[in-house]
C-alpha cells in the first residue's frame, strides 16, 4: 500500500527525515510513534505529495508521491493536526463541502451516514467555531472519510481529545480496516500504539524500530523480560541511542 526507500527531508541543512524506508500492508493499521519534532509530519505530508522529498522515493497505491500526487490526494482521506475545517460553516455544510470537493455521487446520503456514524447529530446545525475540541475532531475525521478512501492518514487524531472521541475514534480504525481500508496513524500515546498492528518508532527524524508488534515484542524479549510494553523498549532503544537495536538483537 505503501512503499517508502531512502526518503529524506531536509530544511537548510536540518534533516527533519533522513533515510527513512518502510513499507505500510494493505489491511492493517500502522502506526507511527516518536515525541514532538521527530518528523512524523513531514514524513506524512510527503506521502501525501504535500511536501516534496529531498532524496528517496516512495509510492502509494503504487502511485509515485512526486509524479502522481494528484492522483495520490484524490484517493487518501487525509486528517492533518491543522484545523481544515470552514469555522463559519455549519457541521452540515462542511460535511457537503468536502463530498462535493471529492465528487461524491450521492452526497446527502453519506453525510446523513457520517453524522449518524459520528453521533454528530445534535450538531449537525451549529457553526464550526461554536463547538468544542472533541466535536471538531469528530467532524474533521467524518470529513477525511467522506469519499470512502482506501487509505487513511491521520496526524496524531485523537490529540487533546476526551476518552469517549478516542475510543470512538479506534472503533472507527477498527472498522475500517475490517472493510478493506488500511489506515497510518501517527500518535505518542503509548496505549494508542499497543493497539496497532505495526509501528515504527521514529527518533530525530530515523526510524529506530519498526515491525509487528508482537514481533517487535518477541525480539525484546530475553532483554527486557516476558511481556515488555512498547513503551519500555521504546524507551530502551532510544536511551542506547536509536539507531543500534538491529545490530545487537538481530
Ligand atoms: N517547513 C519547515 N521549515 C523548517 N523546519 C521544519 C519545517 N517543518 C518541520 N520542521 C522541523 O522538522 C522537525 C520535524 O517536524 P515534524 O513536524 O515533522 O515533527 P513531528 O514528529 O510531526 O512532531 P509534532 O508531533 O510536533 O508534529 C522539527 O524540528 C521541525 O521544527
Amino acid at each position: 500500500m505503501i512503499e517508502i526507500r531512502g526518503l529524506t527531508r531536509r530544511f537548510g541543512s536540518f534533516r527533519a527525515v533522513d533515510d527513512v524506508s518502510l513499507t505500510v500492508t494493505p489491511g492493517k493499521i500502522f502506526g507511527l510513534i516518536g515525541a514532538n519534532g521527530a518528523g512524523k509530519t513531514t514524513l506524512i505530508r510527503m506521502l501525501c505529495g504535500l511536501l516534496p522529498p529531498s532524496e528517496g522515493s516512495a509510492s502509494v497505491f503504487g502511485c509515485d508521491i512526486v509524479k502522481d500526487r494528484y492522483r495520490i490526494r484524490e484517493r487518501i482521506g487525509y486528517m492533518s493536526q491543522k484545523f481544515s475545517l470552514y469555522p463559519d460553516l455549519t457541521v452540515w455544510e462542511n460535511l457537503d463541502f468536502y463530498a462535493r470537493l471529492y465528487g461524491v455521487s450521492d452526497r446527502r446520503n453519506r453525510v446523513e451516514e457520517l453524522v449518524e456514524e459520528f453521533r454528530l447529530k445534535e450538531s449537525v446545525r451549529r457553526p464550526v467555531y461554536a463547538l468544542g475540541g472533541g466535536l471538531r475532531q469528530r467532524v474533521a475525521f467524518a470529513a477525511a472519510l467522506v469519499h470512502s478512501p482506501l487509505l487513511l492518514i491521520l496526524d496524531e487524531p485523537t490529540s487533546g481529545v476526551d476518552p469517549l472521541t478516542r475510543r470512538l475514534f479506534w472503533e472507527q480504525l477498527y472498522e475500517r480496516t475490517e472493510r478493506g481500508a488500511t489506515v497510518l496513524v501517527t500518535t505518542h500515546y503509548m496505549d494508542e500504539a499497543e493497539r496497532c498492528d505495526e509501528v515504527a518508532l521514529m527518533n530525530r527524524g530515523r526510524i529506530v524500530v519498526s515491525g509487528g508488534v508482537r514481533e517487535i515484542r518477541d525480539r525484546f524479549r530475553s532483554r527486557l523480560g516476558e511481556r515488555p510494553s512498547l513503551e519500555d523498549i521504546f524507551a530502551d532503544v532510544i536511551r542506547r541511542g536509536g539507531d543500534d537495536d538491529k545490530q545487537e538483537l538481530g
